[in-house]
């Protein structure tokens, strides 16, 4: 099956492509590379473009139109970045996304798969969430991914479309055979500071030790990188079977591991799998923030006949290994973070 992966060049698209290669299956990408990274689409078919841009997404879908379903990845998705940038955010993750979808439907495909997030849930006191559990995005970023699928959902009930929201929780880890991994150098998300603390030796901080959970550290439920990549290709080898005839056009799945981590919990796991321990400081709530949530869905195994098999210690000990070679395979250079900078100046000039 060939797929279009828009945001194919980050870090969940290039592990999607992975995984659907490894299935026999052929990745198209499309990617800004606004954060993305050239270096994951050697040997894979590329198109360097924004979903934004018509005259780009026409010529691939004219150029493929053998394309039989859609993996949209393409985001920015820091939570702090989204408080000060929310234009930006709304820009790249909501106007983008319209625009995409409108050439999507002009061609005639039907098949969509939309990477959203659990963030964009309303847990309850015991943080535990399904797909019926109230919605209230607590951040920019969340609301955008909120305000897509309620978007995707109403596009899909009025033309052929259908579209499979993937709620993912948090994901961790690296392509087990480290062809790709996190880009970024320093990271924001925890496991990536833990890292990035390892390496460097500061400390790590510990940013809000108030939040409502066992050890009033913030609660998420990690999820190993490549396992959301076999969701992925699960559900696109039974898409059709998602969707009744009668039924709605978009559904939501969790895709999560089941088990809530605080981040001391976290702290503790990495500490046993090095030789020399991290450190951590008391720091204050991050902007946007919050205590966090975990799966308590069965849905992805009924539906998608999927469930998380890799474990907490193995999407550490992947981060730490990919971190290593990340070195090798994508050096940093002064003038990579001035394109970077002027990339993303262009992205949100336009
Ligand atoms: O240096 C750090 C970084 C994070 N945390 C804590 O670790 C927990 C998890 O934070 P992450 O940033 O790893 O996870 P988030 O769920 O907050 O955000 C992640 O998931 C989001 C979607 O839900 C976006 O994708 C975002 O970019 C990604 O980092 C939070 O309690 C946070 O306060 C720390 O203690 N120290």
């Amino acid at each position: 099956m060939k797929v279009l992966i828009a945001g194919g060049a980050g870090f969940i698209g290039s592990t999607v492509a992975s995984r659907l290669l490894d299935a026999g299956h052929t990745p198209v990408v499309i990617d800004n590379l606004v954060t993305g990274r050239r270096e994951f689409c050697y040997g894979r078919i590329f198109h360097e473009g924004d979903v934004a841009d018509a005259a780009t997404v026409d010529h691939v879908l004219r150029h493929h139109p053998d394309i039989e379903a859609v993996v949209h990845c393409a985001a920015l998705i820091v939570v702090p970045d989204s408080v000060s940038r929310p234009v930006d955010y709304y820009r790249a993750n909501v106007a983008a996304t319209l625009e995409f979808v409108d050439r999507l439907l002009a061609h005639g495909v039907r098949r969509l798969i939309f990477s959203s997030s659990a963030s964009i849930y309303e847990p309850g006191p015991d943080l535990a969430v399904d797909e019926a559990s109230p919605l209230r995005a607590g951040n920019p970023y969340a609301h955008t991914k909120l305000v897509v699928e309620r978007m995707l959902a109403d596009i899909a009930a009025s033309s052929p479309l259908r579209v499979l929201s993937l709620r993912y929780f948090n994901p961790i880890g690296a392509d087990p055979a480290l062809r790709t991994g996190p880009q970024l150098p320093t990271p924001s998300h925890a496991l990536g500071r833990l890292v990035h603390a390892h390496r460097t030796g500061v400390p790590f901080p510990l940013t809000g030790l108030d939040w409502p959970t066992r050890d009033g550290t913030g609660l998420r439920d990690y999820v190993h990188v490549w396992d959301l990549a076999t969701a992925h290709l699960r559900a696109l080898e039974r898409f059709d079977r998602l969707f009744t005839a009668d039924g709605p056009r978009h559904t939501a799945v969790n895709l999560g591991t089941g088990t809530g981590t605080t981040v001391l919990e976290l702290v503790s796991a990495f500490n046993a799998l090095v030789d020399d321990p991290v450190a951590v400081v008391e720091a204050p709530r991050r902007p946007g923030d919050s205590a966090g949530a975990y799966t308590r869905s069965r849905l992805a195994w009924d539906l998608l006949g999927w469930r998380a098999e890799r474990d907490l210690a193995a999407g550490i000990a992947d981060s730490l290994a990919w971190s290593r070679r990340r070195e090798l395979l994508l050096p940093d250079h002064p003038a990579d973070d001035l394109r970077q900078a002027e990339r993303a100046q262009r992205a949100s000039a336009r």
